[in-house]
């Protein structure tokens, strides 16, 4: 396994491995995040035989609240518990750790910042269901001089955890189901949070941006692990089964974004591959905008 390197016949020493483990707490926190993701595995075949091998779709009834025998979802569950808190939104800094970030190969000059109003008063971005920030963040520092206000909306819990917050980024506490409190905002901007949801709530939850988005300016961006149609990639289908243990939620592939967006009210653009494995961007904006 390599997990400690055998100096001599009393003494061990970590290898790169243990040494990762010690000194990265993204990585700690993943592996803390697997361990409570294990006992619902283990539960998993039993939970589909009595429902029948059905797709799980019910948010308060799936395999995570058979497993742990609540009837809560896992964001609720963990909002009580201020390590699994922490240990959610930790593995959610380390997650995109070691692929480029989408603001790196994504037109953002072209397809965003360019036909923006250039107004410091005008929402530039809402990341919604952001957690830590570090997607605006990374935006920020990367397109410092594009003008315009940074969003960071996510739940009571998550914001109050954010302790490093940069100062151009204001925070709203906000459920996503409830109205969407920022109009107009050039993007909206969702990255890991619809795969968390059955396609029921994915539309309930577009639902809410597409009613205050601005016509002919304001675009969704989808970060997501968008499943190929043949021969898929091993990553994406290993977050399709933590999705759908977790939260009943699931990747999808392209054709099924197209039709989620539509019954949102969106026009799909464009599904914008990442350069190699890891979460593409699906572009969409308002039904109807001539684009
Ligand atoms: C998988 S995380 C993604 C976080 C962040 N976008 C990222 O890419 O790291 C999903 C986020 O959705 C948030 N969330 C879950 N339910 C929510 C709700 N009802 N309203 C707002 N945010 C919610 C969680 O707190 C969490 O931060």
């Amino acid at each position: 396994m390599n997990w400690i390197d055998q100096v001599d016949e009393n003494s061990f020493k970590p290898t790169s491995i243990t040494n990762t483990l010690r000194d990265s707490k993204p990585m700690q926190a993943s592996v803390k995040h697997m361990y409570l993701a294990l006992p619902i595995y283990a539960k998993l075949p039993d939970f589909l035989r009595k429902t029948n091998y059905k797709s799980p779709a019910d948010v308060d009834d799936g395999p995570f609240q058979y497993a742990y025998n609540v009837k809560e979802t896992a964001f609720d569950y963990w909002a009580k518990d201020p390590v699994a808190t922490d240990i959610f939104n930790t593995f959610m800094s380390g997650v995109r750790a070691g692929r480029k970030n989408w603001v790196h190969w994504f037109p953002v000059q072209d397809r965003l910042i360019s036909g923006s109003s250039g107004r410091d008063e005008d929402v530039l971005m809402v990341d919604v269901g952001g957690g830590r920030g570090h997607d605006l963040t990374t935006f920020i520092k990367t397109f410092p001089a594009a003008k315009g206000r940074y969003i960071l909306e996510d739940l009571p819990v998550v914001v109050d955890d954010v302790h490093d917050r940069i100062s151009r980024i204001e925070a709203v506490k906000h459920d996503f189901f409830k109205e969407q409190p920022i109009h107009d905002a050039r993007v909206y901007f969702l990255h890991h949070v619809l795969h968390d949801w059955p396609d029921e709530d994915v539309v309930k939850i577009l639902s809410q941006v597409t009613k205050v988005m601005k016509p002919g300016y304001s675009r969704v961006l989808l970060g997501e692990n968008v499943l190929a149609d043949v021969d898929c990639h091993i990553y994406p289908t290993l977050v399709d089964w933590g999705m759908m243990v977790l939260h009943c939620g699931m990747t999808r592939t392209v054709g099924r974004w197209k039709t989620l967006c539509e019954l949102a009210g969106l026009k799909f653009i464009k599904y914008w591959p990442p350069p190699g494995d890891g979460d593409g961007i699906i572009e969409a904006v308002l039904a109807g905008d001539d684009l």
